[in-house]
C-alpha cells in the first residue's frame, strides 16, 4: 500500500530512507517513550492539512495512528481544516483548566492541541499534528518524543494555492507568505518533503513517513 517514492529532501542528515532515520527513531524508544508526535509544519500553503487528511483516510481504523484536532479561535473551513473553534474567552478558560497540551499564536489567532494527544502519545500511539514552526521548542518541550515533517514548497506557489483556496483576503495572503521563522535548533532534525509539485507525489513521502513511525514503533516497542 505504500511505496517509497515521491518527492524526498534531506536535511542534517535525516533522510527518509538512510540508516540515518533507523537511528533517530532508536533515540526515540532509547529515550523511554513509547509512542511520538509526528509535528507537520511548513508556510501556510505548504499543503498541511491537505497532506494531513489524505494520509487520515490512508490510514483509517488504524487505532495506533491519531490525527489530532485542532483547537482554533476561528470558524472552520472544513475543506481546509476540520478543526473545533473556541472563542479568545473559552479558549483561555479550556487553556487555564489544562485542557490543552500546547497552544500557541500566530496570525492573531490562537491555536491548541488537546491533551488527549499528549496521554495518546504516552501510551504508545502516533499522533499526527499541524503543528507551528514558532511552537516547535514549545511542542518538543512537552511532549517526549517529536519528530518534525517539513513541508516546503517556493513563495510564489504558496501565494497562488493560498489564493485558490479563497480561506484569507489578499492582504493577508501576502502576510502569510512572508511570515519568516528563525531556523532554530528546534527546526533541525527534519524529514523535509517538497510539495511543489503533484500533490501525489508528496501524499506518497509523507504517508510513508507515517508508515515508517509506524513500523518502527511496532519494532521496537511491540505490536498490539
Ligand atoms: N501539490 C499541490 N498541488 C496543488 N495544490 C495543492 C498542493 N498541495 C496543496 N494544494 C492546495 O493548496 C492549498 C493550501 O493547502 P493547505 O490548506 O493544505 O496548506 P496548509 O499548509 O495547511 O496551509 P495553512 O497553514 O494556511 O492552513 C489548498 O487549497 C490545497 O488544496
Ligand atoms: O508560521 P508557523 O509558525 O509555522 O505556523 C503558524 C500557524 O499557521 C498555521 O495555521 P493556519 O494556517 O492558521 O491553519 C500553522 O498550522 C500554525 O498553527
Amino acid at each position: 500500500m505504500y511505496r517509497l517514492s515521491g518527492r524526498y529532501g534531506a536535511r542534517d542528515g535525516v533522510s527518509l530512507n538512510g540508516s540515518r532515520r533507523m537511528n533517530v527513531v532508536s533515540e526515540v524508544t532509547e529515550a523511554g517513550s513509547r509512542g511520538l508526535l509526528l509535528a507537520v509544519i511548513g508556510p501556510s500553503g505548504s499543503g498541511k492539512d491537505t497532506l494531513i487528511r489524505l494520509a487520515r483516510e490512508a490510514f483509517s481504523g488504524d487505532a495506533k495512528v491519531l490525527f489530532v484536532r485542532r483547537t482554533v479561535t476561528r470558524e472552520a473551513d472544513r475543506g481546509a481544516e476540520d478543526h473545533d473553534t473556541l472563542t479568545p474567552a473559552d479558549f483561555g478558560e479550556v487553556e487555564r483548566n489544562g485542557e490543552f497540551a500546547v497552544t500557541w499564536d500566530a496570525h492573531g489567532l490562537r491555536y491548541g492541541l488537546p491533551s488527549g494527544a499528549l496521554s495518546f502519545v504516552n501510551a504508545g500511539g502516533i499522533a499526527v499534528a499541524n503543528c507551528s514552526r514558532r511552537a516547535m521548542a514549545t511542542v518538543m518541550a512537552v511532549f517526549p518524543q517529536v519528530r518534525l515533517i517539513r513541508l516546503h514548497a517556493d513563495a510564489e506557489i504558496l501565494a497562488r494555492r493560498l489564493a485558490n483556496r479563497g480561506r484569507e483576503p489578499l492582504e493577508e495572503i501576502r502576510a502569510r507568505v512572508s511570515r519568516t521563522v528563525e531556523e532554530t535548533e528546534a527546526l533541525e532534525k527534519v524529514v523535509l518533503i517538497d510539495n511543489s509539485g503533484p500533490l501525489e507525489d508528496a501524499a506518497e513521502a509523507f504517508i510513508d513517513v507515517i508508515a515508517a513511525a509506524r513500523r518502527d514503533i511496532d519494532r521496537l516497542c511491540g505490536s498490539s
